[in-house]
């Protein structure tokens, strides 16, 4: 390859015949010497010996394709059908049948090691894979997504290849590679070979929790040769749909965990889980329509046009202009009440005039006074407040709201949705804010009367695809508008109930989801239960946190069998001594991707000047405008999710920083312990907290 890459770089310089045939050739020369060189380094990872059609032949599996013009280096890609032989234990398809699978280990153009996953004369496949999976576990976090492509799990490769317009709900633990998946699902579907045809990348929305995790997994992208896809949180996407730029918060959060009165916890609880009801679009869908009726009872729609020196005239009056209305409501979100209503009355405007007896050729001259018309009409009565003045507007008032949700939902929903929101006494951001129960609703009004979705030249469009990481924190509301966001069942969720922090405000069950995005009864739940980031000594500990709260509905993890150092307990000194000591042994370790995790980001700063002071240098994280791209830092637990370190040390693992009475405290005990690959220090301030101590069996 190498000297391929030489003679053509040669041939660039001087390419015979006349200018155009030059110019050309030097073009084909460039565009090979360049898809040449990503192969360079690690040109594939797989080979198979398979007999088909009476013939045995090699080939081998890459990340990048290679097809050799003689034809005899030929890389096939692993989203390519052959590809998926080598991730699975299948040995035949329909075409002929693999004799020999075998794992190339290539580093920097050198053959690391060769392992076979499968031959003929009987290797254990299972454990062969194994093998090939723990070597590359033990290597070191990269301070970036890894793209582990050449070592897809077959219970992985299934659900990266699950159909594209299928809805895909994946439940799994920390660890059990749920970014990973996703981000080679997006790599899979727009893959040019496959059958139902490539999505555009471009095309595709990747909602994460965090900016953090945003710029994290977005490393990957480049990796598996995907450009242009849209990696977001779900406020920053909804507050772009909205056109918003302002500070969100989260109130309801801050008095959940502020305060001591369980009635008003208990009613703002309540009322966060009113607010996310995916039915709350049916009300704010039958507010509006309820609104937009009573204008036009006193309205009435009138259009001339003159056509050779004659004047017709169409008109609709109030109970006609309802009917119209009450037609298009229950429409597809995507266009928006609004400009459904103007072309409807387009339509029978013209219909009516064409009655009258004018003739298509006034068509034109018709259409746009028809348009025109409309659009006055649609000033007067549908006065367009903005969704953030129609939501405020609507929860301050009960009647209307009661109204609109009454026989949409249940009476007790009703009444905690009337509640006076309880944390209205907490202090807004100056500069003006919105509230992340709000959102959602303000998406939905938008989407009712002006339409949502991705921009495109000719207005907003679906998504090719939707995917979602972290998808336990997601209301049910907001699935219901994803749904309607993307084609038709192409939406991809992965997450772990038992990681969800946001309960007051999110599904509480996957079936939540699941509903709103399911197509046919055949669409399920996936469960994934093994991890891969953490050795058995941590994932036994995390799960111990996890026993605490876990649902039902998500499988226990099952720690692939790696061993590492014990979890260590750092009892004595002062707190910035301590985790000074253990960064300082993590590096030592050879460890270069260290988290320091505490509960709180206003204590990260003193933190790191504390360790600054003992010479460990961190960088500090505490909002999610900053980068983590690798090496010692410090940051609050909830701003690590999805992220991982080669060590952990978490900074305050006690009680006063966790309280085991609140669960979304332990929930995020539970995410701060499942961020080591390798080696996790427990720092506590006073006691061990008890779901981390050693559990005594049979005691
Ligand atoms: N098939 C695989 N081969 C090699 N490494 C893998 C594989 N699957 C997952 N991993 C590794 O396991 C780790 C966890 O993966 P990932 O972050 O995608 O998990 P997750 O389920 O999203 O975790 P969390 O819920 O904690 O955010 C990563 O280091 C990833 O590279």
């Amino acid at each position: 390859m190498v000297r391929r890459i030489l003679e053509l770089e040669d041939g660039l310089a001087d390419v015979g015949a006349d200018e155009d045939t030059a110019f050309v050739q030097r073009l084909d020369n460039e565009a090979e010497a360049q898809q040449l060189s990503v192969h360079v380094d690690a040109p594939y990872f797989g080979a198979m010996v398979v007999r088909a059609g009476g013939k045995t032949s090699k080939l081998y599996l890459g990340r990048y394709p290679y097809y050799d013009k003689a034809g005899r280096y030929t890389v096939s890609d692993w989203r390519s059908p052959v590809g998926q032989l080598f991730y699975t234990q299948d040995t035949r398809w329909k075409k002929g049948e693999v004799h020999l699978k075998r794992q190339l280990d290539i580093k920097k153009r050198e053959l690391v090691r060769v392992t076979d996953l499968y031959a003929r004369e009987g290797v254990n496949e299972v454990s062969a894979r194994e093998d090939v999976l723990l070597q590359r576990l033990g290597e070191g976090a990269t301070g970036g997504m890894r793209d582990i492509v050449s070592t897809i799990q077959p219970e992985q490769d299934a659900l990266i290849r699950h159909p594209g317009h299928r809805p895909l709900v994946i439940q799994g633990p920390a660890g059990s590679g749920k970014t990973s998946l996703l981000f080679h699902r997006i790599a899979f579907l727009a893959f040019d070979g496959r059958q139902e045809g490539a999505l555009d990348p471009r095309n595709t929305l990747v909602l994460v929790p965090n900016r953090v995790l945003a710029g994290y997994a977005r490393r990957v992208l480049p990796d598996l040769r995907i450009e242009g896809v849209q990696v977001v949180t779900p406020e920053d996407w909804m507050a772009e749909q909205l056109r918003l730029n302002v500070e969100v918060t989260d109130k309801t959060l801050t008095l959940l965990l502020g305060t001591a009165e369980r009635e008003l916890k208990r009613r703002a609880w309540l009322r966060a889980k009113a607010l996310g009801d995916a039915r709350m679009l049916d009300v704010l869908r039958a507010g509006i329509v309820r609104r937009y009726r009573e204008s036009l009872g006193s309205e009435r729609f009138e259009s001339s046009v003159t056509v050779n020196f004659e004047e017709y005239t169409v008109g609709l009056d109030g109970p006609a202009l309802s009917e119209i209305l009450d037609d298009i409501a229950p429409r597809s979100l995507l266009s928006g009440l609004r400009e459904a209503f103007v072309r409807r009355l387009v339509e029978r405007g013209w219909q009516d005039l064409e009655a009258l007896g004018v003739s298509d050729g006034a068509y034109r001259a018709a259409k746009s006074q028809l348009e025109y018309d409309a659009a006055k009409l649609m000033g007067r009565a549908f006065r367009a407040a903005s969704p953030i003045t129609e939501v405020r507007r609507l929860l301050r008032e009960p009647g209307e709201l009661a109204a609109a949700a009454r026989g949409i939902l249940s009476e007790a929903r009703v009444k905690a949705l009337l509640t006076p929101d309880p944390a209205a006494y907490l202090p807004s951001a100056r500069t003006g804010s919105v509230d992340t129960l709000e959102l959602p609703l303000m998406l939905a009004v938008k989407a009712i009367t002006e339409g949502f979705g991705r921009k495109s030249a000719s207005g907003a469009r679906p998504y090719d695809h939707i995917l979602v990481d972290e998808g336990q924190d997601l209301s049910p509301l907001l699935y219901r508008l994803l749904s309607d966001a993307a084609q038709a069942g192409s939406i991809t969720v992965a997450g772990d109930i038992n990681q969800g922090i946001h309960g007051y405000r999110a599904i509480s069950f996957w079936t939540e989801a699941l509903e709103q995005l399911r197509t046919s009864p055949d669409d399920q739940v996936h469960h994934l239960q093994r991890t891969y980031r953490s050795t058995r000594q941590i994932v036994g500990l995390a799960s111990q946190v996890a026993r605490s709260f876990a649902r039902d509905e998500a499988l226990e993890a099952v720690a692939v069998p790696r061993d590492g150092q014990q979890v260590s307990v750092l009892i004595r000194g002062s707190g910035a001594d301590r985790a000074a000591a253990a960064v300082q042994d993590a590096l030592k370790s050879g460890f270069a991707n260290v988290g320091v995790i505490l509960r709180h980001g206003r204590h990260a700063e003193a933190l790191a000047r504390a360790l600054g002071e003992r010479d460990v240098h961190a960088q500090v994280i505490d909002t999610q405008h900053k980068v983590y791209g690798g090496g010692v830092v410090v940051m609050p637990a909830n701003l690590t999710k999805g992220l991982e370190f080669d060590a952990a040390i978490v900074v305050g693992a006690d009680e006063s920083s966790y309280p085991g009475d609140v669960e979304y405290e332990t929930r995020l005990l539970y995410v701060a312990v499942t961020r080591g690959m390798h080696a996790l220090w427990l720092i506590p301030d006073g006691e061990l907290h008890p779901l981390l101590r050693p559990q005594v069996v049979g005691a």
